[in-house]
């Protein structure tokens, strides 16, 4: 009988024994690490390119049960032109909704260059069946999505089923076709470091084009040090197979102080070639007026009520 095509499986498990070992997080010396680049300050003009650089790696997003078509033509408007009133302010990455919304936010959005990510794979539990996670994943590509928001399934992870939360993942990369794949942990159920970097390596040893930490449904959610955990898996990864694999804090991301505090452990660990949008987002509803505001403020020395902005 023939054999079934084999599916794309980014690079083999089991997770080669060249790569660092797993299980050898030194939490201590990981948060002293993180604490200690978020203490860094930047000077008035890096600030600004900072600021302008977290606007246009910013996936906007709204993934409310109450979503409804108007608010995700609103926030596509504020999407593309953050500041209506400044044309110097960049455009956001993408917007992020969920699949009954990709259709209305692909339409308001068309013409620019924001994308559109929908979550999927029963978002943001991960507990439904194969069938339904990757009949989920179809629609949103079919209705526009460019890119897929994925969970991953704590419930097996956390009980060693590894190869079945891989063997999703490669399902999920080769259903979404062209649509980039975001691979979300859900660090914050995670348990350790330790299992932070292994869901790391496992995501992207079954196709990840990203790494994600949370959904933004449960506490805690993108934290620096983990962050940091994920940003050295990517290290590792690209340092002994050569792949680029990106990475999305998300949830509870809400100042512009925290975006560039990001940044900096970002630049840290992996250099200016991952300062991009092609391999770094911010996953936040509630960041882009803070950003306005301190742009505003650096350059005229004063704040501008929130009020003045439009929602986000
Ligand atoms: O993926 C993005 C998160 O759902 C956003 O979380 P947030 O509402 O805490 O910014």
């Amino acid at each position: 009988m023939a054999q079934a095509p084999a599916l794309p499986r980014g690079f083999e498990l089991p997770l080669e024994p060249r790569l660092p070992r797993i299980g050898a997080i030194d939490a201590v010396a990981l948060e002293a690490r993180a604490g200690e680049l978020a203490k860094r300050s930047i000077k008035k003009d890096a600030k600004l390119a900072a600021l302008d650089l977290s606007i246009r790696m910013m996936d906007l997003t709204t993934l409310e049960g109450a979503d409804t078509p108007g608010k995700v033509a609103a926030l596509c408007s504020k999407a593309m032109r953050p500041d209506p009133t400044d044309p110097s302010i960049p455009s956001v990455a993408a917007v992020c909704v969920y699949p009954n919304l990709v259709a209305v936010a692909k339409e308001r959005l068309a013409g620019s260059a924001v994308k559109v990510a929908s979550v999927a794979t029963a978002f943001p539990s991960g507990q439904s069946p194969l069938a339904v996670k990757l009949a989920d994943v179809s629609a949103a590509v079919e209705l526009g999505a460019d890119e897929i928001d994925m969970v991953i399934d704590r419930g097996a992870f956390l009980s060693g089923r590894y190869a079945k939360v891989f063997d999703e993942i490669v399902e999920v990369k080769a259903a979404c076709g062209e649509a980039h794949l975001k691979v979300i942990l859900e660090t914050g159920e995670l348990g350790s470091y330790d299992n932070v970097r292994r869901a790391s390596l496992l995501a992207m040893a079954a196709g990840a084009d990203f790494i994600k930490t949370s959904t933004g449904k449960v506490a805690p959610a993108a934290t620096l040090p983990v962050t940091l955990c994920m940003l050295e898996a990517i290290r590792d990864v690209h340092d002994e197979t050569g792949r680029i694999v990106g990475m999305k804090p998300a949830g509870g991301i809400r100042s512009a102080r925290q975006a560039i505090q990001y940044l900096c452990v970002l630049n840290e660990t992996l250099g200016s070639a991952w300062m991009t949008p092609a391999l770094f987002r911010f996953g936040a509803s509630s960041l882009l007026n803070d950003v306005l505001m301190q742009i505003r403020k650096q350059r005229t020395g004063a704040y501008q009520s929130g009020d003045y902005f439009t929602i986000d």
